[in-house]
């Protein structure tokens, strides 16, 4: 096998440390693998897989705005990194910038053209231009879908951490992505914020304002979304939407090293952190899945193989040898 470096995807985006995830046919997004690889001379040698992925918003001339194919994408890669056992970070970005205007975002919330009055519309029409979509084109026979809540829900209860590289617009449902990724950083000369749900209409009246405000506090977090105002990549980190704001050109850098970090630390204390983290604003669900962990490293122990042993042996369970730890 040939081992070569993938096609660059962003302005951003370094070749040398991505490698593409194969299986998938993605249109409005981009599914990268970080590797490790040998050279020699000009031919690569050896390519070793690391615990890190590179998700990111593909449709920067129209500032990255999610459609439901967008969303379904965003999902499934989300969910495959989720499920492989040797990948522990997660980075969401935005490529670009934008081929038309040289415009940078993140992402700008829900697709506007294609917007319908139950929700976000599939694509039914004929253009084979995939970012061309407009309302003539929508599939009158699926039912709009908001699922971008799905996805929020997805970050939220993986049991990994996922890094916003907020590397131009977060505005509407992108502001809200960013507000639920665990780690965020902005960068300084594109990162812009602007919470414009109200604006159109729309309102997140779930993590995208309530975990806000647990950021930023309250007032802010009402300034945020009532008054809709632009703020900045600084703004952001003084306020506690982002941890940090960096140059445009250290950005995914950053994120990578951000990544690094959390890579060193252990996978189990960092799930059950986060889940705790979650814990306080989640409620019952919260609960559920922290609870879930705590499980898990039960069923790790001695004495719950006992109860399972005890049953599939049709015999009275033996818990003399664990103690009443107090
Ligand atoms: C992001 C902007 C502030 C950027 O401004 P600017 O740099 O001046 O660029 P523009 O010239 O405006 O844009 C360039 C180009 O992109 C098109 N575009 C930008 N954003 C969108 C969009 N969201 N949908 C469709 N197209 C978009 C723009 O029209 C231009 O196209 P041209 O053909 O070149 O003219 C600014 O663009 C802006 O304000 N964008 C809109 C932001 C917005 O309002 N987003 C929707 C908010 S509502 C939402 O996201 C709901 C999502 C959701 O599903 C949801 C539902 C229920 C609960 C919660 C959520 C949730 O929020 O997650």
């Amino acid at each position: 096998m040939t081992l070569s470096l993938p096609v660059s995807v962003s302005e951003t985006f370094d070749p040398t440390k991505w490698r593409l995830v194969e299986g998938f046919e993605f249109t409005d997004i981009t599914y990268h693998r970080g590797v490790e690889r040998s050279s020699d001379g000009n031919t690569i040698t050896s390519e070793r897989d690391l615990p890190i992925v590179r998700i990111a918003f593909d449709r920067p001339e129209v500032r990255n705005a999610f459609r439901p194919e967008t969303v379904d994408e965003l999902y499934r890669a989300l969910d495959h990194a989720r499920l492989t056992p040797d990948v522990g970070a997660i980075i969401l970005t935005g490529n670009g910038p934008s081929a038309k205007d040289g415009g940078w975002a993140f992402c700008s919330g829900g697709d506007q053209r294609i917007r319908g009055n139950d929700g976000y519309r599939y694509d039914g029409g004929e253009t084979s231009d995939e970012h061309a979509k407009t309302r003539d084109t929508i599939n009158p026979e699926r039912a709009g879908r908001l699922h971008i809540l799905e996805v929020q829900r997805l970050i939220r209860t993986m049991p990994k951490v996922v890094i916003a590289a907020v590397s131009g617009w977060a505005a509407g449902g992108g502001h809200s992505l960013n507000v639920v990724c665990d780690l965020s950083i902005a960068s300084i000369e594109h990162g812009k914020f602007k919470q414009t749900d109200a604006n159109v209409g729309s309102f997140d009246a779930g993590y995208g304002s309530a975990l806000l405000a647990r950021q930023t506090g309250d007032k802010r977090a009402r300034e945020i979304f009532f008054l809709a105002r632009e703020y900045s990549a600084e703004d952001a980190a003084a306020w506690g939407v982002v941890n940090e704001a960096v140059p445009h050109s250290e950005l995914e850098e950053k994120a990578w090293e951000y990544a690094q970090i959390v890579l060193t630390k252990s996978p189990q204390a960092i799930r059950m952190l986060k889940f705790a983290f979650n814990l306080p604003d989640d409620g019952i669900a919260g609960q559920q899945v922290f609870a879930g962990e705590a499980t898990r490293l039960a069923y790790m122990t001695t004495e719950a193989a006992e109860g399972r042993d005890a049953f599939l042996e049709k015999r009275e369970p033996n818990w003399s040898d664990f103690p009443y730890y107090a």
